[in-house]
């Protein structure tokens, strides 16, 4: 099973989140501040968007987000019921997933790429642990542009919540038992916000 590195745990032990039965670590300025625009800029042009449908009461609607997946050749993934499959990297991609496999000592095969084009998409509650995550997934959760709310709950204890804001750049990793016990979502708001782009570092068995 991949494990994240003493050497990342030792060296961000500050930026752990105080939450029973998780392991979750919010880095800021992960990505520097020259980088971040025209990454963002780089990904909103480049990226192969794609606008899916989910069913809702019984009907097809548009998923409140766009998004896109690259992968390793070969790795099929099902995702909310739909499955995906792999695009070949682009070289924006290929430097950030080498970056966080040498700062995180984790290997990651696959980003799901999110754009949320204003504060009316989202991502409701759910936990990444689909059977091709394996037992305990390491997910590297970049973020560029817009900064968002972010929120996590129990899911046992529901009266046990989270709530960060997660600025460009930063960096959230979730590892160990997270995804067992906590929800996660980012939810809508009628506020007037500017897009915001989120990559999701996975690795897929
Ligand atoms: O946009 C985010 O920060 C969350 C994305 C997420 O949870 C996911 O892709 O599974
Ligand atoms: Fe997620």
């Amino acid at each position: 099973m991949p494990q994240i590195s003493p050497e990342f745990q030792n060296r961000f032990f500050p930026y752990q989140l105080p939450m029973p039965e998780a392991e979750v670590y919010l880095v800021p300025d992960f990505i520097s501040r020259e980088k971040q625009a025209s990454l963002q800029e780089a990904l909103t042009q480049k990226a192969a968007w794609r606008q899916e449908k989910i069913r809702m009461f019984g009907k097809q609607v548009d998923q409140p987000r766009l998004t896109a997946w690259y992968a390793d050749a070969g790795k099929a993934y099902t995702y909310s019921g739909l499955t995906w499959e792999p695009l070949p990297w682009l070289p924006e991609l290929a430097e950030l997933r080498s970056q966080l496999e040498k700062t995180t000592g984790a290997p990651f095969n696959s980003v799901l790429l999110n754009l949320y084009r204003h504060g009316q998409d989202s991502m409701g509650w759910h936990a990444d642990d689909e059977p091709e995550l394996g037992q305990n997934p390491i997910i590297a959760s970049l973020s560029l542009g817009q900064e968002r709310t972010f929120s996590f709950r129990h899911r046992l204890q529901k009266e046990l919540k989270n709530q960060l804001v997660l600025p460009s750049g930063s960096l959230l990793l979730m590892a160990g038992s997270t995804q067992h016990y906590w929800h996660h979502q980012l939810p809508k708001t009628t506020k007037l916000l500017q897009p915001r782009i989120n990559l999701t570092f996975r690795f897929i068995y």
